[in-house]
């Protein structure tokens, strides 16, 4: 297990973080001078400006964090780099005050009667989708009855989407209505199903148009006043930067949104939109959508999404997510003898690894500046690369596995032709081994920035 850590550590090593860089800057120094405050709030606006951060809150952050540099006195051992992270997160942490809803499961565990949440959203942003998946996690991680209904009655597709994602997953879904009922009648009729057949919860879709009028906002006030729900989700795309802020504000400005629903945080979203949304509408942003199976969806961790508008990447996460399908211990503590035990057996478990955790691009979307990999570099290593490394091992004997020095010309010859690949790249995976063994030897001995920055965030 303690091979697990030097892995990552292994990833780590080569690979900047964006606020390493403006850190970098000031290393060393015992005190930081009004140019030094100056450049670094430079660097830091473009970092956030990178990350999709909105100008209000950009300017915000500024003057905060500028105010609480000028004051601070840099005392005992504590560096400027520490104290410049510590009121960077402290401020980021302090926009997501209303987010801290680890718990938000027992809200729904503690409903009593009929409960209904309205999910309301542009077109395209992930609501049937984001709707089927909390369905499904009330259902089954909160063991209450789930009713949905879909009530876009503009696109006959919307309900058969519904019924087909809800259906996956056992979940009923309301479609006793004819094609001429209105939105209203058919918010109606759900409810009135649903308090008959004693449901603990009522989850009804609205239409999504490619942008919001007020024929579309009416029609959602309307089915807002007949369904009175006691949760309204805004789903958002994380994806479209300003454009989900600006619709959020107008749907937040028109009716009473409870929080947000941040759908496709699995993509290349840097989080800037949630900080934004947080500090512009003071609104509690619930869940996030992680993927496109219904079972991606998380609660918001507010410390999560600070690490990676800050690139250090999404170590928790990841940390969590190999707990899960793994059994890895995030707590166990780098061994060397691990390491000089570290044979092809072991690699090839590294390798099994990288290709259940989704392969090397969703790895380097968690780790701190994974995002900024040449992503030619990134094709390189795809699951067809590590897959054949895990042929060529699989076609070594025990004794070849253990001690690769003694693969010679003539047994490479050999796992070649049992392996179906060519000599060289049995060469190059040998090569890559030892680069790996190198590294994690080089990187248990370091106590880098990265490594320190690691231990803050886990
Ligand atoms: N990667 C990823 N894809 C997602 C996520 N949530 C939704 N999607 C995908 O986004 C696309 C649109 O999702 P829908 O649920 O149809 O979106 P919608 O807002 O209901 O769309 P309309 O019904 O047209 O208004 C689908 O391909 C979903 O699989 C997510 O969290 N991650």
């Amino acid at each position: 297990m303690d091979v697990n850590i030097n892995f990552f550590y292994f990833m780590l090593e080569n690979l900047t973080s964006k606020i390493g860089n403006i850190l970098g800057k000031i290393a060393g120094k015992t005190r930081l001078t009004e140019y030094d405050i100056k450049n670094l709030l430079r660097d830091f606006r473009k970092t956030l400006l990178d990350s999709d951060v909105s100008w209000t809150v950009i300017k915000h952050l500024l003057e905060k964090i500028r105010e609480k540099l000028e004051k601070i006195e840099i005392v005992n051992k504590a560096s400027p780099n520490d104290i410049f992270i510590k009121i960077v997160v402290d401020e980021f942490l302090d926009i997501f005050k209303n987010s801290r809803l680890d718990n938000c499961d027992k809200l729904f565990k503690d409903n009593i009667g009929l409960s209904t949440i309205l999910f309301i959203g542009l077109q395209g942003v992930g609501k049937t989708t984001s709707l089927v998946k909390l369905a499904n996690f009330i259902k089954y991680k909160c063991s209450k009855s789930v009713l949905v209904v879909s009530c876009d009655v503009y696109r006959p597709a919307a309900l058969e989407q519904l019924l087909i994602l809800s259906n996956k997953v056992n979940i009923n879904c309301f479609s006793d209505y004819t094609i001429t009922d209105s939105p209203l009648i058919i918010v109606e009729k759900a409810i009135k199903y649903s308090r008959l057949n004693n449901y603990d919860f009522l989850i009804i879709d609205s239409a999504g148009r490619s942008h919001i009028d007020n024929s579309m906002m009416q029609e959602i006030i309307d089915i807002s006043a007949v369904s009175k729900p006691d949760y309204s989700f805004l789903v958002v795309d994380s994806m479209v930067g300003q454009d989900g802020i600006r619709s959020a504000d107008i749907f937040c400005s028109n009716i009473k949104v409870s929080g947000f629903f941040l759908t496709k945080m699995d993509g290349d979203s840097k989080g800037g939109v949630l900080l934004s949304l947080s500090f512009l509408m003071k609104k509690p942003i619930y869940f996030i959508g992680v993927g496109e199976n219904i079972e991606d969806i998380s609660y918001f961790y507010p410390d999560r999404i600070v690490s990676r508008i800050l690139g250090f990447g999404d170590l928790s996460s990841l940390m969590e997510e190999i707990n899960n399908n793994i059994g890895f211990d995030k707590n166990s503590s780098i061994n060397k003898n691990s390491i000089i035990n570290f044979g092809l057996d072991e690699f090839k478990t590294q390798l099994k690894y990288i290709i259940e955790l989704g392969g090397i691009e969703k790895l380097l979307d968690k780790i701190p500046g994974g995002y900024s990999v040449d992503k030619s570099l990134v094709n390189k290593f795809d699951n067809k690369f590590f897959s054949k490394m895990i042929a060529i091992i699989n076609s070594m004997t025990i004794k070849e596995k253990k001690f690769p020095s003694l693969i010679n010309g003539s047994r490479k010859r050999r796992i070649s032709l049992g392996s179906g690949v060519d000599i060289s790249d049995i060469s190059k995976m040998l090569k890559y081994y030892e680069k790996m063994k190198k590294s994690f030897l080089k990187v248990g001995d370091e106590k880098s920035f990265l490594d320190k920055m690691k231990k803050k965030i886990l």
